[in-house]
C-alpha cells in the first residue's frame, strides 16, 4: 500500500490536483479520504454557532478518528468515513464505506501539520499557490459551491483562514518531499507523481 497525504492552503487545487493524480488509474486500486470529511461533528450546536466557529485551526478537525481510519486501512480494513455538509457546517448522520486499496490519498489543509499522521505518509505533497490566486479561486469556488455570500468569505479569509494559514499551514511545507507549483495547472508535476504511482501499483 502507498499512502500519500497532499496538503496546502484553501484554493490551491489539492482536490484537482488529487483528481488529476486518480484520472487514468482504476477505480479499484486508489481511495481518497479528504480531511474534510473529519470536520468535528458540531450537531450540537446552532447553525449560527457553528458559523463563529474556526474551521481552519487543527482543534476543528477529528484527528484521532482520521488516523485510527488510517490505520485500519493499512491494516486491510474497510472504514465508515463520516459526511461533511459545508452548507450545514458539520457532519450528516449517513457514513460512507471506504475500502483498502493499493494506492490511499490524504488531502487537506492541515494534513502535513499533524506529526502522528504525517508519520503514516509514505510520500508527502504540498501544493503551492499565491495568497492572491487561493482567494480568488476560494472566492467563486464558496459562493458557488458552499453557498457563502462575498462577505463571509472575506470575514473568514482575514479573521479565520489567513492568520491560520501562516501560522499552520505554511509550515507544514517543510515536511513535504514534494512541493507541487499550482499558480497554474501543473501537469508535468501531476504526470511526475503518477508515474511514482504507477510503479507502485505495477
Ligand atoms: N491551477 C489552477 N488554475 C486555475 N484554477 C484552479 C487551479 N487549480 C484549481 N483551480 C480551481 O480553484 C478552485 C479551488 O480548487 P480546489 O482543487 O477545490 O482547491 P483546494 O482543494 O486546495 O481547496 C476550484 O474551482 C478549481 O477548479
Ligand atoms: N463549514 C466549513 C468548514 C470548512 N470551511 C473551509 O474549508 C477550507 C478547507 O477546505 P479546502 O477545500 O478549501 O481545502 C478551510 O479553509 C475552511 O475555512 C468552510 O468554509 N466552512
Amino acid at each position: 500500500m502507498l499512502v500519500i497525504g497532499i496538503a496546502g492552503g484553501t484554493g490551491c487545487g489539492k482536490t484537482t490536483v488529487v483528481n488529476q493524480i486518480v484520472e487514468e488509474l482504476p477505480e479499484n486500486e486508489v481511495a481518497i479520504i479528504s480531511q474534510d470529511s473529519y470536520y468535528k461533528d458540531l450537531a450540537h450546536m446552532t447553525k449560527e454557532e457553528r458559523g463563529a466557529v474556526n474551521f481552519d485551526h487543527p482543534n476543528s478537525i477529528d484527528f484521532d478518528l482520521l488516523i485510527s481510519h488510517l490505520i485500519e486501512l493499512k491494516k486491510g480494513n474497510s472504514i465508515q468515513k463520516p459526511v461533511y455538509s459545508f452548507v450545514e457546517e458539520t457532519r450528516m448522520s449517513e457514513t460512507e464505506t471506504v475500502h483498502p486499496r493499493k494506492v490511499i490519498i490524504v488531502e487537506g489543509i492541515l494534513v502535513l501539520s499533524n506529526p502522528k499522521l504525517r508519520e503514516l505518509f509514505d510520500m508527502k505533497i504540498f501544493v503551492h499557490a499565491d495568497s492572491d490566486e487561493r482567494l480568488i479561486r476560494r472566492l467563486q469556488r464558496d459562493t458557488r459551491e458552499r453557498g457563502h455570500n462575498l462577505e463571509k468569505v472575506l470575514y473568514r479569509y482575514q479573521t479565520a483562514v489567513k492568520p491560520m494559514h501562516n501560522e499552520f499551514i505554511e509550515p507544514s511545507k517543510e515536511f513535504a518531499d514534494i512541493i507541487i507549483p499550482n499558480n497554474h495547472y501543473n501537469t508535468v508535476a501531476v504526470g511526475m507523481v503518477r508515474t511514482i504511482i504507477n510503479e507502485k501499483l505495477n
